[in-house]
């Protein structure tokens, strides 16, 4: 297909998705079950254009004066593509396969238009709602920090010390060009381009053989920010398919005793396969069985409880667009609930002096500061170990790392704008009492 035909075929997709109101994965699979002579670089091509136009879905349309599903294509390729209107109205020609040539208005609108008197939430790309949300956090800086969350995300992995060092596990992924993150000292990072193919890492004699998992460096640093040690007793509280577990498990040499459970058996499914792939013998998984509390017998002994809590998952957009506009209010209400339950299944399992990590892939001040204040008020026995002593796990990094997050009395946040990363919060909890 030329770059036009794969224009015009994103243009179909985006009114299919805006039209029938469907997930872009389905639309982009059934756009694919009905064209099967495109081939996977086309696929992947219309992917990559599809999902940009979500990452700009309201300035796109602020740009062209116009929410069609052309218009938002159109102003994706200036706004997120950096094509003038000249390329623009030639990838536009009218030939066989390609989109109509532009209007005079589209073309006005390319040359002249811009996102000064757009609003925050239409400059920055995210639902009106949520504007009063990420004032509060990120005050006159939402629309800049909103813009980076919208932006494509790199593929990050994590390597398995527990099966290789990442020096010789980057040379064996030079082929894809894999670089070191920034902040962590076990990740790699392959950066991926608009109309890239899945590079397969699943496929890499590294990945079978349990040396690499695929994980954001914020989900890494995060992890590392708990300081779990090898002999602790860690409970991972919503291990679920496990990212963190292996990642616990890991820091702790498999020295120590790791317990891994969730509230829904099902998202523990894949963590078998995973632990056994890693060279985890340290871990236990505990699933629920019926209405019995699998970890009825935790009380007051362990060092580590991790919650990665249930979440909006609003620090991840950058990976999933959709989700973004898919927002509503009443999953924000469910989630803030699922937290505080969690938080107080976590309290009576830490013997005095353990801790509390509280994590969230969430930049929503409600699911952050708001749960850790509401924790602290109803359990005085914790108190907030100060950021400054939480960074220090990641050593030479730990002052940069703290100049970069976005640092409160409750915890750490890492963001794409500041830290290159998914957003995460950390906030840990020491049990004085
Ligand atoms: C963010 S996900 C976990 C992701 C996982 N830790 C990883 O790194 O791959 C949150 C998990 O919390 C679980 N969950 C929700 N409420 C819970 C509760 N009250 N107790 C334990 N787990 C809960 C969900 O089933 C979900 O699997």
């Amino acid at each position: 297909m030329t770059p036009a035909a794969r224009l015009s075929a994103a243009i179909e997709v985006i009114e299919t998705i805006e039209t029938q109101r469907i997930p872009a994965a389905q639309a982009l699979k059934e756009w694919g079950t009905a064209h099967r002579f495109a081939g996977s670089g086309d696929r992947a091509a219309i992917a990559g254009l599809t999902w940009d136009v979500l990452r700009r879905r309201a300035s796109s349309a602020f740009l062209m004066d116009d929410d069609s599903a052309r218009a938002r294509v159109l102003g994706m390729l200036k706004l997120e593509r950096g094509l003038d209107g000249a390329a623009v109205a030639a990838l536009c020609d009218g030939s066989r396969f390609a989109p109509q040539p532009l209007s005079e208005a589209e073309r006005q609108a390319l040359d002249s238009r811009t996102l000064n008197d757009a609003p925050a939430h239409v400059a920055g790309d995210y639902p009106e709602w949520l504007d009063g949300e990420l004032a509060a956090v990120f005050g006159d800086d939402r629309v800049a920090e909103a813009a980076a969350m919208a932006s494509r995300a790199p593929l990050d992995l994590r390597v398995n010390t527990l099966r290789g060092k990442r020096e010789k596990v980057q040379a064996q992924l030079s082929h894809l060009h894999a670089q070191p993150t920034p902040w962590s000292p076990l990740g790699l990072r392959i950066e991926l381009g608009a109309d890239a193919r899945n590079p397969g890492v699943q496929a890499e004699e590294v990945f079978i053989k349990g040396a690499i998992e695929v994980q954001d460096e914020g989900s890494q640093l995060a992890a590392l920010l708990t300081a779990a040690k090898p002999g602790e007793q860690v409970i991972d509280l919503c291990a679920g398919a496990g990212g963190k577990t292996l990642a616990l498990a890991a820091m702790m040499q498999g020295k120590g005793r790791l317990i891994a459970s969730d509230a829904d058996k099902r998202q523990l499914a894949p963590i078998h396969e995973r632990l056994s792939r890693a060279g985890v013998h340290n871990a236990e998984i505990r699933a629920p069985k019926g209405e019995a509390d699998p970890l009825a017998d935790i009380r007051g002994s362990a060092d580590l409880v991790v919650i990665d809590a249930p979440c909006t998952g609003t620090g991840t957009w950058r990976r999933n667009p959709d989700a973004k506009w898919r927002m509503r209010p009443g999953a924000l209400e469910i989630r803030l609930a699922a937290q505080q339950a969690v938080l107080e299944r976590a309290a009576p399992m830490v013997k005095p002096g353990g801790r509390i990590a509280y994590i969230t892939c969430s930049v929503l001040a409600s699911e952050n500061n708001a749960q850790v204040q509401g924790f602290l008020a109803r359990h005085p026995e914790f108190t907030v170990v100060p950021p400054a002593e939480v960074a220090a796990a990641l050593w030479d990094k730990a002052e940069a790392f703290l100049a970069a997050a976005l640092v409160s009395p409750e915890g750490l946040m890492m963001t794409p704008r500041r830290t290159g990363t998914d957003g995460f919060f950390v906030s840990v909890l020491k049990k004085t009492g």
